[in-house]
């Protein structure tokens, strides 16, 4: 049976992702982003389910420049689960003076733990459920988790449904190693990282090749390039499949100007389909292909 390695351990808000994307899969447990995606990477596992982005927090750096760097992966497929979190306890804790979780949640609930535990000291766990299992071995006295938690550790329910920000979700990945595309349905992504020079205008070159192609961007992340200060990565999630034409006309414009790791193209969570700018369906750029190869061979004044 195949399997997916998600960032755990058990309990994680990446393992419900992981469900629901499993598709019968074996879901396997690894301790961290970049270990998921060196299971896929050594072959251990034909998947890896991943954080990507949170509607709070941001991008997860961990995903993005694991994406960036060693050998290539791709998004197949996404989730997107709305998040809110749940304290632990273990039985019989009177006071809370520490709290853990991973930092993306520790952020999203930083409100309701200064209303609620002024006193507790907040620390940094590999993930919401690594807190857990620190709670479990008496390391820290709460944790904030996935409501998933609750029913995977012997703790305690302290509170439920905490969340300063109402419809927080955060956005998974599904990734493989480079092979046959998603096929696409009209409400798909397509990730890049583009690395440009240092020069004046080089990002509003690369933004004006998709503007001018009809494509619309859907978010921009700028990342270090590690071991050379002040130059960036730019992750580019753009609506559309590389198999439609705007799409593949704009990345192989990209391509001569810089640096381009294609990250995959494949169906949104949301459903959401793609706004295909005026003059740039398949059809108009087929046709315009059309009136080139006719010019070229005579048949065109
Ligand atoms: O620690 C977890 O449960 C995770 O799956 C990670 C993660 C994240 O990286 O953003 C996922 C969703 C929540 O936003 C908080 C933490």
């Amino acid at each position: 049976m195949s399997r997916i390695a998600y960032f755990g351990p058990a309990g994680t808000f990446t393992e419900q992702a992981a469900r629901s994307l499993a598709d019968g899969r074996e879901l396997v447990p690894v301790e961290t982003i970049p270990a998921a995606m060196a299971a896929v990477r050594g072959g251990e596992a034909e998947l890896a389910c991943v954080p990507v982005e949170n509607s709070v927090e941001g991008p997860v750096t961990a995903t993005l420049d694991g994406l960036a760097e060693d050998s290539p992966l791709v998004a197949v497929a996404e989730a997107l689960l709305p998040v809110h979190f749940t304290v632990l306890t273990r039985p019989g804790t009177e006071t809370v003076r520490t709290v853990a979780s991973h930092p993306h949640a520790l952020a999203q609930v930083r409100h309701w733990l200064e209303l609620n535990l002024p006193e507790a000291t907040t620390v940094a766990a590999s993930s919401t459920a690594a807190a857990a299992v620190a709670v479990c071995e008496g390391e820290y006295d709460a944790a904030v988790t996935a409501p998933v938690a609750a029913r995977t550790y012997p703790l305690r329910v302290l509170a439920e449904g905490v969340a300063d920000v109402p419809d927080a979700r955060t956005r998974f990945l599904l990734l493989a190693t480079p092979g046959t595309l998603p096929a696409p349905t009209g409400a798909d992504r397509t990730s890049i990282v583009a690395s440009t020079a240092n020069r004046t205008g080089a990002l509003a070159e690369l933004l004006t090749e998709l503007a001018s192609r009809g494509i619309n961007l859907t978010r921009i992340d700028a990342r270090p390039i590690k071991g050379n200060f002040g130059f960036y990565r730019f992750f580019l999630d753009i609506e559309g499949h590389v198999a439609e034409a705007r799409i593949g006309d704009a990345l192989a414009a990209l391509k001569r100007r810089c640096d381009v790791r294609f990250l995959g193209s494949h169906p949104r969570a949301d459903g959401v389909r793609a706004t295909v700018g005026e003059m740039a369906t398949d059809e108009d750029f087929a046709e315009a292909a059309t009136w080139v190869e006719a010019v070229r061979s005579g048949r065109q004044a």
